[in-house]
């Protein structure tokens, strides 16, 4: 059994594969202590023996179905009572690939159900832990569809969008009361995603796919620099600074007591 950490636990969702299990290998060397969540037990086991036995970290499991509300009750109430929880990677999720009217609204809902309400009310549970202890790290991963709805299934687009959105949000309510938010902003990464939402990853040309490693040690750069919002692909942050000025800079005219005259909605009453 390893000592325990000073850096504390770190929660990490969809920790039985892909992205969630490499922020669970690279979180462990950076000195973290675990809690593994997903549905797929054997998998979660056979990572945490792996994790102990490379770092000496303690890895604990939680089998939960995220899209089940006694799934994320559970995760929930860890959240809440296990005061050495120091950070929360919202990692979990489901794509799809599909048209919209091509798609089964029962999937869809439950693509909501993981992508969107899990996340929202796992953060909901980690917030006021973390804002009580004075700190805290709360990861959000979203996806490069966020800014590019077009690319893939129009509700994974609408539910990443959320993610990017909360996060933004979150970033305003919680900075300064210690607790630190990141969204994470993959483009195509190697892992069993593309085969769940329907679309072999192998269809895809190389050099737009990027290493479920890679785009980990990339995303804890991000956070180690600062950023709010991390796209692992993206050479220059202006960019992304510049596309947020834009936002940012619609503000002052977002909201008035008439209609902008370019609608001619007063020349018209007049
Ligand atoms: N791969 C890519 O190209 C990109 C992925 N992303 C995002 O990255 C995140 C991780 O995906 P990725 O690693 O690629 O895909 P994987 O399919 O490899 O991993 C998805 C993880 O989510 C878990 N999961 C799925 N459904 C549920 C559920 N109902 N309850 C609990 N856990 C669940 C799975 O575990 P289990 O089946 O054991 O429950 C698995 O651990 C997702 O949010 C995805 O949207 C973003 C951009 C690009
Ligand atoms: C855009 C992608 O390639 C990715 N699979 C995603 O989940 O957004």
């Amino acid at each position: 059994m390893g000592s325990v950490s000073n850096k504390g636990k770190a929660v990490v969702t969809g920790a039985s594969s892909g992205i969630g299990a490499e922020y669970a290998l690279q979180l462990a060397v950076r000195g973290y202590d675990l809690i593994l969540v997903a549905r797929n037990r054997a998998r979660l086991d056979a990572l945490a023996a792996r994790l102990n036995g490379m770092t000496g970290r303690q890895v604990e499991v939680v089998e939960a179905d995220l899209a089940a509300p006694e799934g994320v009750r559970r995760v929930e109430e860890v959240l809440r009572s296990d005061s050495r929880i120091t950070l929360l990677v919202n990692n979990a999720g489901v794509g799809a690939v599909a048209p919209l009217l091509e798609s089964d609204p029962d999937k869809m809902s439950d693509m909501i159900a993981i992508n969107v309400l899990a996340l929202t009310r796992l953060t909901m549970a980690a917030a006021p832990g973390f804002v009580a202890r004075g700190g805290g790290t709360i990861i959000n991963i979203a996806s490069i569809v966020a800014i590019k709805p077009e690319l893939l299934n129009g509700v994974y687009g609408g539910t990443k969008a959320f993610v990017v959105a909360y996060t933004q949000s979150l970033h305003h309510e919680l900075r300064d009361k210690g607790v630190r938010v990141q969204a994470v902003l993959p483009g195509a990464t190697r892992t069993e995603f593309w085969d769940i939402a329907g679309a072999p990853v192998h269809n895809l040309p190389d050099a737009i796919v990027m290493s479920a490693s890679d785009m980990v040690s990339a995303a804890l750069a991000g956070l180690e620099q600062g950023e709010l919002v991390t796209i692992p692909s993206l050479p220059d942050a202006a960019d992304w600074e510049k596309y947020d000025n834009a936002r940012n800079a619609l503000a002052p005219n977002l909201s008035h007591s008439k209609p902008a005259a370019r609608f001619y909605i007063g020349a018209a009453a007049a």
